[in-house]
């Protein structure tokens, strides 16, 4: 690794002038998706997995992504989910018969930008600047995204590659708040958490540049094996069951499928409607 790159920079981002260390203290990386290509992760995921998801669903689905830097991610999963082709635009019908919407967040204005200027699915795919820790602001915007399609919950949430950064921002409570209250906003939740190794290389780099924005780090009790932690969280803590891991990417992150077993969520209330 390049000395002069960020070591909680994405592998191949060394010698990045965009990658500046100290840059990106949210893990807000222009460009990550060049360094972290979508591809790796959707792959893992099987092309049915919306309809085996919510096979009785006759309404839009509804998407939460969390942490969506300036879209890549969030278009692949998009196209992915519905069996769309990459040369196909936002005329298409999605072929796996499901029409989602995905509302995608990040803190960072300038990605978001970005992300909307390149769009290729505005009319399914809205991107929004929000910090999700910021409660006064999240309630407010997510309820009326939420109160357009008559919904006050969302069927899956993704958040991928965002938990060490909560994490190291925002502490160990702010971790535990943060899942809390994705697990009460989505029936589903596909996480790719970050392993503690790359903790330790952000932390590191940022202290010997002489930043003490990640104080937490030294007094996080949440910390080791990061996959089973959140998993334990999610499953003691919010009422949620691990449904299946989608297998290592190439970089050694797990994508964890979970599921809400409260019955605030409205994909529950209108299948056993339907029945
Ligand atoms: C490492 S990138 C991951 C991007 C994308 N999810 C992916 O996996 O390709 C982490 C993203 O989380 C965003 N982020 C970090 N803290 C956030 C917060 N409090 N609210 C919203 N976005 C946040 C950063 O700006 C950054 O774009």
């Amino acid at each position: 690794r390049n000395a002069s790159a960020p070591a909680w920079a994405p592998p191949g981002a060394e010698g990045s002038p965009a990658l500046e260390p100290g840059a990106a203290p949210y893990g807000n990386f222009p460009n990550y998706s060049r360094f972290h290509p979508p591809e790796g992760r959707v792959s893992l995921l099987p092309g049915g997995l919306l309809r085996s998801l919510f096979p009785a669903a006759a309404r839009p689905l509804l998407g939460l992504d969390v942490g969506c830097n300036s879209g890549e991610l969030s278009v692949a999963l998009y196209r992915h989910l519905l069996g769309l082709q990459e040369s196909e635009g936002s005329l298409d019908q999605p072929a796996a018969g499901k029409d989602l919407n995905l509302l995608c967040c990040d803190i960072d204005p300038v990605l978001i930008e970005r992300a909307q200027q390149c769009s290729p699915f505005p009319a399914s795919i809205s991107f929004a600047n929000l910090d999700i820790m910021d409660s006064s602001v999240r309630e407010p915007f997510l309820s009326s995204y939420l109160g357009r399609f008559g919904r006050s919950t969302f069927d899956i949430g993704f958040c991928m590659s965002v938990t060490m950064w909560i994490h190291l921002n925002h502490g160990d409570s702010g971790l535990l708040e943060f899942l809390s209250f994705l697990s009460s906003l989505c029936q589903y939740l596909l996480i790719e958490p970050q392993p503690w190794k790359c903790y330790r290389a952000a932390a590191r780099r940022l202290r010997k540049l002489g930043r003490n924005d990640f104080d937490h780090f030294r007094s996080l009790a949440i910390n080791g094996d990061m996959a089973a932690r959140i998993t334990q969280i999610l499953t003691k803590d919010c009422a949620m069951e691990l449904v299946c891991c989608f297998g290592s990417t190439s970089w050694d992150r797990s994508l964890l499928l979970f599921k809400s077993n409260s019955s605030n969520h409205e994909g529950r209330e209108s299948s056993e409607q339907e029945q």
